[in-house]
């Protein structure tokens, strides 16, 4: 079956910089895969070219079986208009480290948005649909609220409904309990267990080691812009096979 996610060689620069050099991996249907590794080491970067909010350099990246932000023929590369890309992207859910609600708006009004103006899906059908997501975010009494009113994990969890209310086929998560404070991660956590249960794709870039050795099928490690390994969570963990992934795991454990 095609994977959800299959990245070929992928190579991004930013000028001098080059961020990911060769990054190759899949991620089947269903699956939960956990990205790993050093700071600087590309997970973000990788996460931003996956819904093409960044333009890769070198190789492929498909989600879903479609080449992301082009269209191939042959072994030539043809850019996507702005207005097919945000097609592509649509099915994409990104979680951030900072949720980025808009402040201004309830949770609910938040999570309507998109669905509405982008979707086009009638209010009414789109308010059912953000209540019953905030209900399953455990956040059904907080319709009414402003970000401002919410705690970190509360707003965290508005923002996973958020993305939920598009429909993706894929979750990408960036580090979305790293900026919260430690009583509050579980909940966010929880919410994803659960997402991972209902069968959701998902792509994590997380310190959460506990979160990957119990819910994900795949760990990740990256250093330097590539894959150094990747395989089953537990047995990585226990028994990391390269050097590099050796001493990173030991700086975390
Ligand atoms: N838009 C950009 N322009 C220039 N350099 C960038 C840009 N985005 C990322 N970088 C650089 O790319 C490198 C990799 O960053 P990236 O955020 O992908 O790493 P990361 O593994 O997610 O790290 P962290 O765990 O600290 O978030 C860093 O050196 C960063 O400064």
């Amino acid at each position: 079956m095609t994977p959800m996610v299959a990245a070929q060689s992928v190579g991004k620069s930013f000028g001098a910089l080059h961020v990911l050099n060769g990054v190759s991996l899949e991620v089947a249907r269903g699956e939960v895969a956990c990205l790993i590794g050093p700071s600087g080491s590309g997970k973000s970067t990788f996460l931003r070219c996956v819904n093409h909010l960044e333009r890769i350099n070198s190789g492929r990246l498909y989600v879903d079986g479609e080449l992301m932000g082009y269209r191939e023929r042959g072994d030539k590369l043809y850019e996507l208009s702005p207005k097919q890309a945000a097609r592509q992207r649509r099915d994409i859910g990104m979680v951030f480290q900072h949720f980025n609600l808009f402040p201004h708006r309830t949770a609910l009004e938040n999570i309507v948005e998109a669905p509405i103006l982008v979707a086009g899906k009638p209010r009414a059908e789109a308010v059912e649909q953000a209540r019953d997501l905030l209900d399953q975010v455990g956040l059904a009494d907080r319709a009414d609220h402003y970000p401002s009113q919410l705690s970190g994990g509360q707003q965290q969890r508005v923002a996973i409904a958020r993305a939920l209310a598009m429909e993706p086929k894929l979750m990408l998560f960036d580090e979305p309990t790293s900026a919260l404070d430690p009583e509050l991660v579980g909940d966010v956590l929880a919410v994803m267990r659960r997402l991972a249960a209902d069968g959701m794709t998902m792509l994590v870039v997380t310190h959460e080691m506990g979160f990957a050795r119990e819910v994900a099928d795949q760990l990740v490690f990256m250093d330097d812009g590539r894959v150094v390994e990747r395989g089953n969570p537990r047995e990585m963990l226990a028994n990391p096979q390269h050097e590099r992934t050796q001493a990173f795991l030991a700086k975390l454990l």
